[in-house]
């Protein structure tokens, strides 16, 4: 994936335009898992909105697998899942994971097997059939991650998908993301606002500053995996959060808490 001083503005009443993204370049290697991170408002979404075609840059171009997002959204080869999982209540567990099959027309019989070895990568055997509204928030965003995996896409976005999880729970499921990438590495992007999950998931952390919106530092992960969950309090690890920190609070004026 090829992102290219990529700008992108908001119009604003009565107002010069937002510049919500400015000369953005951003380069994710087939496989790699990139982690965005930085302050609300820094523009975050609207880049991962950009790389999964739901949106256009106004300047700079972006490429995935040297496509159109565009054209790659509607060939059902990005997979997305959003911080509110977005399942449809009246829908299963399976009913869920397989909708963009559905929506795109590539449902085949043949995939009820793949869609159940989905269920079973998630750990949600048991509940194949049950609603979202009998389903914890930690398996609802478990369910919108096989979803976004059903079409066995090129590239997986992830935007603050564990934002409304309690700590514990969050810790639990950057686990399960590990475990889920390792079986079955995709291209993954992931917003996040947690400086930990960035390091314990990511190869390379992009840290964004905001006004207008641009890359500040790229940090490299070292860790090899898979990473235990020991990790979280190895020194090397808070030493890279502490770096990861520091550029995040730059903007600021330098001191962070
Ligand atoms: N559709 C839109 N119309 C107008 N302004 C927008 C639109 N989408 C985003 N913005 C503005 O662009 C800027 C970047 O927004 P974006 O949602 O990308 O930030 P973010 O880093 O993801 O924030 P957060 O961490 O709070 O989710 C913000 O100032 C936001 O108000």
């Amino acid at each position: 994936m090829v992102i290219a001083h990529a700008q992108r503005n908001f119009a604003r009443a009565a107002q010069a335009p937002l510049v919500a993204l400015q000369d953005v370049n951003l380069h994710c290697a087939p496989g790699s898992f990139t982690a965005l991170i930085g302050p609300s408002g820094c523009g975050k979404s609207t880049l991962l909105r950009l790389i999964a075609g739901l949106d256009r840059p106004d300047a700079g171009s972006v490429k995935v697998a040297a496509d159109d997002p565009e054209r790659l959204q509607k060939a059902g080869r990005l997979g997305i899942a959003f911080q509110d999982a977005a399942l449809l209540p009246w829908r299963t567990v399976t009913q869920n994971i397989r909708l963009p099959l559905d929506i795109t027309g590539q449902y085949q019989a043949g995939d009820a097997a793949r869609i159940a070895a989905l269920v079973e990568l998630v750990g949600l055997q048991r509940f194949e059939a049950a609603l979202p509204a009998q389903l914890s928030g930690g398996m609802r965003q478990r369910v919108a991650i096989a979803r976004a995996l059903v079409t066995r896409p090129d590239v997986l976005l992830l935007d603050e998908p564990f934002g409304a999880l309690d700590q514990i729970l969050r810790r639990s499921m950057n686990l399960e993301l590990q475990r889920i990438w390792l079986e079955r590495p995709t291209t993954t992007v992931l917003v996040t606002h947690g400086i930990d999950e960035a390091v314990f998931l990511a190869d390379r952390i992009v840290v964004m500053h905001g006004n207008p919106g641009r890359v500040a530092a790229v940090i490299d992960v070292p860790f090899a995996r898979p990473r235990a969950p020991q990790l979280f309090v190895e020194p090397a690890f808070r030493a890279l959060e502490e770096q990861v920190a520091e550029v995040l609070y730059a903007q600021r004026g330098g001191a962070h808490p």
